[in-house]
């Protein structure tokens, strides 16, 4: 269970987490007249192979969001919220979620040590996003983690323009911490750079904004998987391919 999210991920083709959210960084509506029903059908005819769902509030998220997602999708979910304590981990798996925020920025060093334990412990894959690489090298069992790099600040609201340039920076720092699921998180603004970060040795992107605003996911991961210079790695042995979009119709 701790791998499924990580397993959809390496498996995929278009190896993009697809997010919902309500409001971006600036209150501004992303959802425009959509429902959530409309826009995982999107996602899921794009071929994503995991959704992040936004809970936390400066976003107008709320736990009903993910709750209603995952009555929608069998795709594994990422629940981005500001996690602090354990109780919310298991609240996160019982409103359905596979993998959880943990954002080694706001955290002191043992808080993050042992909320990485505890979703772990719960079954499900820690998400830890990172900024500098002295976070990294910090993510305890980083093998059975993602690491994310934030390309925006949090601790301005994600108020920024961001910047994918951090990601390349801090992709060697990932590795040497031993995750095998590297992630560009936040400001990705099209598929062309989506495409680069990819090349350069990303096995995933975490996309909100630019998806909710194109209209057309399919479209733009289509774009992302035709821009790719250098051919997906080989998923490891045993891991699950996502070659088709999971159905609708809630979880089994
Ligand atoms: O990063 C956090 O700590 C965080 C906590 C609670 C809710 C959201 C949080 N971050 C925002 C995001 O994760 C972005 O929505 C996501 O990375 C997508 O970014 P973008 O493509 O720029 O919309």
């Amino acid at each position: 269970m701790a791998h499924d999210f990580i397993d959809a991920l390496l498996g995929a083709e278009r190896p993009v987490i697809a997010e919902i959210k309500r409001r971006d960084s600036h209150g501004r509506d992303l959802f425009a007249g959509r429902g959530p029903a409309d826009i995982v059908s999107a996602y899921e005819q794009a071929g994503a192979p995991c959704l992040s769902v936004v809970t936390g509030s400066w976003f107008g998220g709320s736990e009903a969001l993910l709750a209603e997602t995952a009555e929608l999708t069998r795709l594994p979910l990422l629940q981005k919220d500001f996690v602090t304590r354990r109780d919310q981990i298991t609240r996160a798996a019982d409103l359905g979620a596979a993998a959880v925020l943990i954002t080694a920025e706001l955290l002191p060093r043992p808080a993050l040590q042992s909320l990485v334990a505890s979703c772990l412990d719960t079954g499900l894959t820690p998400f830890v996003e990172v900024t500098e690489q002295p976070q990294a090298a910090a993510v305890p069992h980083a093998e059975q983690c993602v690491i994310a790099v934030n390309n925006k600040n949090i601790r301005t609201r994600e108020r920024d323009a961001g910047d994918t340039g951090r990601s390349l920076t801090l992709l060697p720092a990932l590795l040497e911490a031993g995750t095998r699921c590297p992630v560009s998180a936040s400001a990705v603004p099209d598929p062309h750079v989506g495409a680069r970060l990819l090349d350069a040795g990303f096995a995933g992107l975490l996309v909100g904004t630019a998806l909710l605003r194109d209209g057309d996911p399919r479209g733009w991961l289509d774009t992302v998987a035709r821009r790719r210079q250098v051919p997906p790695a080989q998923p490891p042995a045993g891991t699950e391919v996502a070659d088709a979009p999971a159905p609708l119709g809630g979880r089994p």
